[in-house]
């Protein structure tokens, strides 16, 4: 049964045992519409004086596009690329939202500039907070003390996240989750409950970086989840002093690696100092005008182009 099925419901009326049904489903995919008109269907079709039930879906709330952002190995940067990705997007004129969905160790209060802020809630709905940088946030982090969610088992901390995915997000139209890392519960109940639109796979160079990204590609296949393609980050280090870049684990490896799984190479970042001070400062690279956003520019255009449905 889908959720809120009350609450969609703009008009309903009875007339010569016909009942009529106008309800909102702008923000549902065409199977998920369906569903739908069969759950009303379903809910009328046995009550007193009902022998025909019609049912009118309208498209008035626009239904928020969502990315996922996932890894497979932990501490490959994915936090850092999903904040740079969503500012450098919201340049580009997208209304981007960004969910922290690292429930043990959230990341986003910090790389958003929204430490201690605690989002209000209207009725039910929790309200998604404005960053300094033109983006909207949530995070677990912004709503349970620090430590506490490390008792969650998976349901409850999938429950959670649904719970951001679900909250006021005002006129956002493209929602960035941060996936913790790992292929565990959390990933595969949020990919069941809030079916993402689409992937963004995260990978350094390291083979063993590399081959989580592969299984946590595989995981996202399994849902259906179209994968939009592969960011190398941290390729390559770059000298603060001499600005010059040295490849400590190779080069090229995640591109050939992409083109052998056949999934679109969305670009590389490079490891820079500043990438990291910057995100500890609340700062983000791609909020700037300076080299450091350029690697984040790059890749927002392409995944701004599949959005579109554009050759990228
Ligand atoms: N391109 C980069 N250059 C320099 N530092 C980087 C870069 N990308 C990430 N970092 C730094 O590496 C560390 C880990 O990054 P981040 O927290 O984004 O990774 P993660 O994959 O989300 O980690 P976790 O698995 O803990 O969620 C952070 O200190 C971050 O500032």
């Amino acid at each position: 049964m889908p959720e809120n099925i009350e609450h969609r419901v703009q008009s309903a009326r009875l007339a010569n045992g016909r009942a009529i049904i106008v309800a909102d489903a702008g923000d549902m995919r065409p199977e998920e519409r369906e569903v739908l008109e069969v759950a009303y269907r379903n809910a009328l079709k046995d009550l007193d004086g009902v022998d025909e039930v019609r049912v009118a879906l309208v498209a008035e709330r626009k239904r928020i596009r969502i990315i996922a952002i996932g890894s497979g190995k932990g501490g490959v940067g994915k936090s850092t690329l999903t904040t740079n990705i969503a500012v450098a997007l919201a340049r580009l004129g997208h209304k981007v939202g960004v969910i922290d969905g690292d429930i043990y160790g959230p990341s986003q209060p910090k790389l958003l500039a929204t430490e201690n802020q605690k989002p209000e809630a209207r009725g039910e709905k929790l309200i998604a907070l404005d960053s300094p940088h033109g983006v909207k946030v949530l995070s677990m982090g912004h709503i349970v003390a620090p430590g506490k969610a490390l008792a969650w088992r998976g349901p409850m901390a999938g429950k959670a996240l649904g719970q951001l995915v679900e909250a006021d997000w005002g006129d956002t139209d493209l929602l960035l989750i941060d996936l913790p890392p790992g292929t565990g519960d959390v990933q595969i109940s949020m990919m069941s409950d809030s079916k993402p639109d689409g992937a963004v796979l995260v990978s350094t160079p390291q083979d063993l970086a590399l081959m989580d990204a592969a299984r946590a590609g595989q995981l996202f296949e399994q849902g259906e989840i179209p994968i939009i393609g592969l960011v190398e980050n941290m390729a390559g280090y770059e000298c603060p002093s001499c600005g010059e870049v040295s490849d400590p684990f190779g080069q090229g490896g995640v591109e050939k690696f992409a083109a052998a799984l056949e999934i679109p190479f969305l670009g590389r970042v490079p490891l820079r100092i500043e990438t990291r001070i910057s995100g500890d400062a609340g700062k983000p690279p791609a909020a700037g005008d300076g080299e450091g956003a350029l690697p984040f520019t790059a890749i927002a255009q392409r995944i701004a182009a599949w959005l579109c449905g554009e050759e990228y």
